[in-house]
């Protein structure tokens, strides 16, 4: 039986009569990682932005964890584990890796108002925050400052981050983009190890990255849904190609006799 931890329900957002999101049922399997894909402008990041709640929606419904999350303000949403990976700059560039999932931890324990007041209470998160870095990978660069950091461990430390703040869904928004191979697959081995015990939603413009990782995948087009399913379903789907493409994709005289019964 399905255990769904993310639904949305008919979701949909209009901007001054322009439908970026119509109808969308999203149902996220608890310790899943689902990726939701589709061409430049199919509405993904508006939905990312009305499940944190920084849009709201025009009509339809969310629910999280059993809860109905469509009227919540977006802290609330992340107190109770809707946690969207921080975009680069949200790193504090002119702090240690350290310091960043330091204050992190103090502001999950509610003192993010008062971390520049005492060093004492960042110490007590020092050991907490060096296993988070060791499991990304970044033990070695605790005192290099963040802004110092190869693109590709800032991103790792974006997740650690993130992870500081005890995500029971984790929404990774393109966390590959803009990377070499090198490190697309360790953000990709990343992402497996942070999934596990947790739910991760992510959109990918990578579909390697999306076949290796997803147990799921949403496909948009245009704010509407158009496929779902695993990798092999979705990349086998002909609107999917037509979507992506722009072409009609080829098919045989006996498709089209089936496709006419
Ligand atoms: N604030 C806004 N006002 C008006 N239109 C918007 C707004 N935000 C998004 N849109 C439109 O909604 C549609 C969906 O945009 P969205 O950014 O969600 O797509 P996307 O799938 O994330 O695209 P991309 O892969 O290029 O980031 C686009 O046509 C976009 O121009």
């Amino acid at each position: 039986m399905s255990d769904p931890i993310l639904q949305t329900h008919g979701l949909c957002k209009e901007f001054k009569g322009f439908a970026a999101v119509s109808d969308i049922n999203l149902e996220v399997a608890r310790g899943s990682i689902h990726a939701l894909i589709g061409p430049n402008g199919a509405g993904k990041t508006t939905v990312f932005n009305l499940l944190t709640k920084f849009l709201a929606p025009t009509s339809g419904q969310v629910i999280f964890d059993g809860i109905d999350i469509t009227a919540a303000q977006p802290a609330e949403v992340a107190t109770k584990g809707l946690i969207r990976s921080f975009q680069i700059s949200a790193v504090f560039p002119n702090m240690s890796a350290l310091d960043n999932i330091r204050v992190a931890l103090l502001r999950i324990h509610g003192g993010a108002h008062r971390f520049w007041r005492s060093k004492q209470e960042l110490n007590a998160f020092t050991d907490t925050a060096m296993a988070l870095l060791e499991k990304v990978g970044l033990a070695d660069f605790s005192h290099v400052l963040a802004g110092e950091l190869a693109y590709g461990r800032k991103r790792a430390l974006e997740i650690a981050t993130t992870l500081a703040l005890k995500p029971k869904l984790m929404l990774l928004d393109e966390p590959t983009q803009g990377m070499g191979i090198e490190d697309v697959e360790c953000v990709t081995a990343l992402i497996r190890s942070a999934a596990v015990g947790r739910t991760i939603l992510m959109v990918e413009h990578n579909l390697k990255v999306v076949s290796t990782l997803a147990d799921k995948i949403t496909v948009l087009a245009r704010g509407q849904f158009l496929s779902e399913g695993d990798y092999a379903t979705v990349s086998a789907d002909p609107r999917v190609m037509e979507a992506y493409l722009g072409i009609r994709p080829v098919i045989s005289a006996s498709q089209q006799e089936a496709q006419h019964v």
